[in-house]
């Protein structure tokens, strides 16, 4: 593995300029050119619907692509098809990742806000979703179960999923199996953004759904983005785009467990950015040996390789100088991994998902510790939320007043309405205070 690029730096010898480069995003894909191609995209499914979205499939996944919707028989031919072994991987996942978000069930609530006045905050599953599981460099099931078993237990009534054929024209057999426990009721055989232009607006075979979820690549997420801000009226989860994955670490962690971590993420795609932050100059050479001998074993060593040139080893001065450039940052993914880690949480509340400890790494929770592997990245931990169950729902509210009541906040109304010069408001209190009973 000569290819491998990445240097161990000292943070305090950078020049401000280089600490920000090294803190950066690679080269975040929102250029002019690939805005464009996405809004051309999402204008010819608009217009061709059905026909349109196969004929981008075959033209950017090279896929046999002659229908849509997968028919019932294929599904259940797939599953057929599946090992008893990789069943009971899914069976063992979608029970973790089940009572884990079980438990965040939203409580309905009822207050008194006045005497006679009461409100209430209550909560509706969503009726349709779309569910985006990518497929381009590698087929993600697992992602099929992050986003497939909140819907189910949210209750939405209609679930569509979608994820790119391979060349043959199908998809893996195990997202059929993942389909068939989250009982999801359409699977469209596209991806990229002609797949999120199809949830959006519909076409023949799909009718708009009313929130897109699921992480993607560039196409996909930026996709996701315009068709939010347009007229579509679709809602969207978040930004979940290339994976990340940041490790704090000291002399007490293994450095072949931490490059394990670091490669286990670079290896999703060129575009993934790994991050070692540690006050030992020790720990931050053995991490890169290990990398070089372990980047060299894998089969996506190229891919892995490629990410690896955005990523960093970076020696702090201290643990909590690691703690706060962490902050900064803003990671998908945190680890934690060195002594005592869970003390440290406190001071951690820019991260999409945290990982304590020498015996937790990041890809448990890819797959199986229960939480959810949907994260905001590009530093979008500072201010979106992890998915869960809650996504899937829609929040409002009622209230009602009784005459009394009214009458009670019947001042107040009016005064704030005549405050804004809005007259009708105030009368539309006065009208029923002023009354004789
Ligand atoms: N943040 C998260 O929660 C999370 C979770 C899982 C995966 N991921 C990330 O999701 C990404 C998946 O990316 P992927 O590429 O493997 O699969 P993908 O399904 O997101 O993208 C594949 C699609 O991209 C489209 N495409 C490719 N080249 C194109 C071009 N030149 N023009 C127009 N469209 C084009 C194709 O239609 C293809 O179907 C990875 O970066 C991975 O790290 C993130
Ligand atoms: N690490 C990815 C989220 O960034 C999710 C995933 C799926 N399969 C393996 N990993
Ligand atoms: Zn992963």
């Amino acid at each position: 593995m000569s290819a491998l690029t990445i240097a161990v730096e000292r943070w305090n010898e950078l020049s401000a300029e280089q600490q920000s480069a090294r803190l950066a995003r690679p080269e975040q894909s929102r250029s002019a050119q690939l805005k464009q191609s996405v809004s051309d995209i999402l204008a010819q499914v608009r217009e061709g619907g059905d026909d349109a979205v196969l004929k981008l499939t075959r033209q950017f996944d090279d896929a046999n692509a002659s229908q849509l919707l997968m028919t019932a028989q294929q599904r259940q031919a797939l599953i057929a098809a599946l090992t008893p072994k990789v069943k009971a991987a899914i069976d063992t996942a979608y029970a973790t990742i089940r009572r884990f978000h079980q438990q965040q069930r939203p409580r309905d609530l009822k207050v008194e806000t006045a005497p006679g006045v009461v409100c209430e905050s209550r909560y509706v599953a969503l009726q349709s979703v779309g569910l985006y599981i990518p497929g381009g460099t590698a087929t993600l099931p697992s992602t099929a179960l992050m986003l497939g078993v909140p819907a189910q237990i949210a209750g939405c009534q209609r679930k569509v999923l979608v994820t790119p054929p391979a060349k043959d024209g199908s998809i893996p057999a195990a997202i059929a199996y993942v389909a068939e426990l989250c009982e999801i009721d359409d699977i469209l055989l596209c991806g990229g953004a002609q797949a999120i232009a199809a949830l959006a607006y519909g076409t023949e075979s799909v009718e708009p759904v009313d929130k897109i979820f699921g992480p993607g690549n560039a196409f996909v997420t930026e996709a996701k983005q315009q068709v939010s801000q347009d007229q579509s009226g679709v809602a969207i989860d978040m930004p979940a785009g290339p994976s990340e994955l940041l490790v704090i670490a000291d002399d007490s962690a293994s450095p072949a467990f931490v490059a394990a971590d670091l490669l286990s993420q670079a290896e999703h795609g060129a575009d993934s950015q790994v991050i070692l932050l540690t006050p030992s100059e020790s720990l931050a050479a053995q991490v890169r040996e290990q990398l070089l001998q372990q980047c060299a074993q894998l089969s996506r060593q190229h891919i892995a390789a490629q990410a690896l040139t955005n990523s960093r080893l970076l020696v702090t001065d201290s643990l909590q100088q690691a703690l706060t450039l962490s902050e900064r940052y803003a990671p998908e993914h945190l680890s934690l991994q060195f002594n005592d880690a869970r003390e440290a949480l406190p001071q951690l509340t820019r991260a999409g998902s945290v990982f304590v400890g020498h015996y937790t790494p990041e890809s448990g929770g890819d797959y199986a510790t229960g939480t959810n592997h949907v994260l905001p990245t590009y530093g979008y931990a500072r201010n979106y939320s992890s998915l869960g169950l809650t996504d899937f729902y829609r929040r409002y509210t009622v209230q009602e007043a009784s005459r009394e009541g009214l009458q009670g906040l019947a001042d107040a109304i009016t005064t704030l309405a005549e405050l804004e010069g809005l007259d009708a408001h105030a009368r539309a209190v006065t009208i029923r205070t002023e009354v004789n009973s």
